[in-house]
């Protein structure tokens, strides 16, 4: 199982400062959706420029022409890109297609999908390297949670790792660990402490353990 450090609401100074911090705690650190909105693919280039060794994974949620969102951001550095599990099968196809020419990973979000089970099994297909539940803020908001949604994806998915995110804190990450998905997504419950680096270590030392 690895760790996830998702990085949303800060800017890219900020997010130097934070990995700074939690560095030996996290296995991938995430270029979060709004931090590419707010900055653009060059975060994604400065924060592999000063972190080489880190697994990034831009969270650019594509939903079409993915071929050539996947080029971009491979060229800026992820080394994962996510996707939509509800965009059209093409899409997703494009997506795996052209990470594989830049030894690159996919990474499907399967945010807002409806039939997860049926879906999860399509994507699978599909030949993505992760598929990953996800409760968004705007769910986590009215108190939903993706832990059922793992136990699915768990039972269904034979080639694909498995990931979750949304919403994951200190408290409920050893239900998330007792599901054993590959990878766990972390932000605000790291973040949005007031000891990043004292949450970070926590979390990993709980994932590690298993
Ligand atoms: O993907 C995310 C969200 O849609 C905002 O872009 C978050 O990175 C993901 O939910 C993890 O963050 P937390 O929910 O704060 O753990």
């Amino acid at each position: 199982m690895q760790l996830q450090l998702a990085l949303d609401l800060v800017d890219i100074p900020q997010a130097k400062q934070v990995i700074q911090e939690v560095e030996p705690y996290i296995d991938i650190v995430e270029i979060g959706t709004p931090v590419v909105i707010n900055e653009g693919l060059k975060a994604v280039k400065e924060i592999k420029a000063a972190f080489p060794h880190l697994t990034v994974l831009a969270d650019l949620k594509i939903m079409d022409a993915a071929g050539y969102e996947v080029m971009k951001a491979s060229e800026a550095g992820a080394d994962i890109v996510t996707v939509l599990g509800a965009s059209e099968d093409l899409t997703i196809q494009g997506a795996v297609e052209e990470a594989r020419k830049h030894n690159k990973q996919i990474l499907v979000d399967m945010i807002g999908v409806k039939h997860l089970e049926e879906r999860a099994q399509q994507v699978d297909a599909l030949g993505v390297d992760y598929i990953c539940v996800h409760t968004g803020y705007d769910l986590q908001a009215v108190g939903k949670n993706s832990f059922e949604d793992l136990q699915t994806i768990k039972r269904v998915v034979k080639h694909a790792k498995t990931a979750i995110a949304g919403g994951i804190k200190l408290s409920t990450l050893p239900e998330v660990i007792a599901a054993r998905p590959d990878l766990i997504i972390v932000g605000g419950g790291i973040t949005g402490q007031n000891d990043i680096k004292a949450a970070a270590a926590e979390m990993h030392g709980l994932i590690k353990r298993g």
